[in-house]
This record gives structure tokens, sequence and C-alpha cells, in this order.
């Protein structure tokens, strides 16, 4: 079963008028990982979509998407997905990889459909593409890990790159994982921008009881949303995303836009936040 919800882009004027329940409709992706189904959300952030794919021991087969308009999903786009669940497979035409937990595999841009299996919980995350780059699994052992932050900033931790040009090619789709150390709590701080291109988080990993107040907004004009695990947040292109969790956890950050600069961010100081 295939569901596609639509989300729409947000001026920053109206952001700083909604409400908590307003906050959470237009940004936070509540339900992706469903038994027996794929979900997307199509966003009009760089026409980027994201979702989740829980074959469940069953497979589950993703075709036309008839909010993309193309025969199949990828015609014109590229797609990432990273295995959060346990090992599975995924299949399209003659080929299949099979996923360990923490290893992401880029489709490029091309017909078929895209089939999963086995006991995976697949992230999906999907960006336009105007030409076809090769499909690849990457380890998490062949990712390029940067080490960032400290103890004494509760922000001590590791970025794993997958989808990026240090490892490999792809069309604008930028595509990896940051895990914070226990003890540290504080991820992607100092905040920053980009307005060049927009970004969204899926967080995993977390205690069912545990929860991550995600900071969003201009950076003078900050709100927040309270995500559990396994919840998405669109982080539009005006927006800083930046957090504080109970307890280790990790979160899949993908990019699309002008440029795929990991390190083109605009910084602001927290004294300057408000
Ligand atoms: O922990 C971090 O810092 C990050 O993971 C950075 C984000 O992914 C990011 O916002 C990249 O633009
Ligand atoms: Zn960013």
């Amino acid at each position: 079963m295939l569901t596609v919800q639509t989300m729409h882009a947000v001026h920053p004027e109206q952001a700083r008028t909604l409400d908590t329940d307003g906050l959470r409709k237009h940004f936070l992706v509540e339900d992706s990982f469903k038994s027996g189904e794929i979900r997307l959300t199509y966003t009009h952030y760089d026409r980027f979509v994201l979702g989740g794919a829980v074959p469940d021991g069953g497979s589950l087969t993703l075709g036309e998407v008839k909010e993309a308009g193309t025969p199949s999903f990828l015609d014109r786009r590229e797609m990432g997905i990273v295995n959060i669940g346990d090992t599975g497979e995924v299949a399209r035409g003659d080929e299949s990889w099979t996923l360990n937990r923490g290893d992401v595999l880029y489709l490029g841009m091309g017909a078929g459909e895209v089939t999963f299996s086995g006991k995976g919980r697949f992230y999906i995350a999907s960006a336009p593409a105007h030409r076809t780059c090769p499909n690849r699994l990457v380890t998490i052992d062949e990712a390029k890990e940067v080490k960032l932050g400290d103890v004494e900033n509760s922000n001590k931790r590791t970025i794993r790159q997958f989808i990026h040009p240090d490892v490999m090619e792809s069309c604008q789709l930028t595509l990896g994982y940051t895990s914070l150390e226990d003890g540290s709590v504080w991820n992607t701080i100092p905040s920053h921008t980009h307005d060049r291109r927009m970004e969204a988080y899926m967080y995993w990993g977390m205690d069912d009881d545990a929860r991550v107040v995600h900071l969003m907004g201009e950076p003078q004009e900050t709100r927040h949303l309270v995500v559990a695990g396994e919840q998405g947040v669109v982080s539009p292109p005006w927006s800083i995303h930046s957090g504080a969790g109970i307890g280790a956890y990790t979160f899949i950050w993908a990019m699309a836009g002008d440029n795929m600069d990991f390190t083109d961010m605009d910084f602001t100081k927290p004294k300057d936040m408000r």
C-alpha cells in the first residue's frame, strides 16, 4: 500500500504566526513507518520527497507516484535509502542489494519499479535529477566520517557522509547521518541556515519515551518541535535546524538545492539567537 501526502512551502512570515499544531502540521512528518506500507511526503521544497517503506518480512513495490507525474517514481528522480531496521533487500530491474542496519543505497534516475523486502525499515529521500548516476550501495565502513563537537559543550558527535561528493556521485541529493555520543545532547550547534538548500531530518535510534526538542525558524525568530523517534522534520532554506535530546540519538540529514557543499553554512552565534 502506498500513501502520499503533500507538504506545501511556508513563507517565514507565516511560520512566525503558527501555533504548536500549525508548526507540527507544516514541518513535522509523523508517521512514515507503518508495517506493510510505503508512506511518502511530497514537499514543495525543491520537490524533495521523504518517507518510509516497511515490508515487515514481505515485499513492497514502489512504481508510479501520481504526484511526480511520471510513469515510475524515479523516471526523473534520484533516491537515497537508509535502512534503520534489521537486514533487508532492495531490488531494481535485475539488480538487488542487501542493506544491513545503517547502510545506504543510492538509486540513480531511471525507469522501473523499486522493490523493498525483508526485515528492513527503509527511510527514503528523493530529489529531482537530470542525468543518471550509477546505483551504489554505501556501507557504514565506506562512509566518510567527520568528528565534531566536544564533551564540554555536550555536542560530541560523529557525522557519516554517504551520498556526498567525497564518497560518490549524485545529481543534487546529499545524505548522511549524525550520531550523538553518550552524554552529548546537542546536534548541529551552533545553528546555521543555507538559503541555497533545503534540508530534511529523520530522527532514529531513540528510546520510545525519549524526545528531541528540534529548533527551527529564522535565527532571530526561533520555534521548536518536540520530536519522537522515526519522525521527520522538513527544514525550509530560511530555517535553522538544530536540537537537543534525551539520551543518545541519531538523525539522517538529506539536502537538495543549488550546491552539494556540506560546509556551506551561515552560522548564527547563540548570543544572536532569539
Ligand atoms: O551534527 C551536525 O552538525 C550535522 O549533522 C549537520 C547537519 O547535517 C546539517 O545541517 C548540514 O547542513
Ligand atoms: Zn544544515
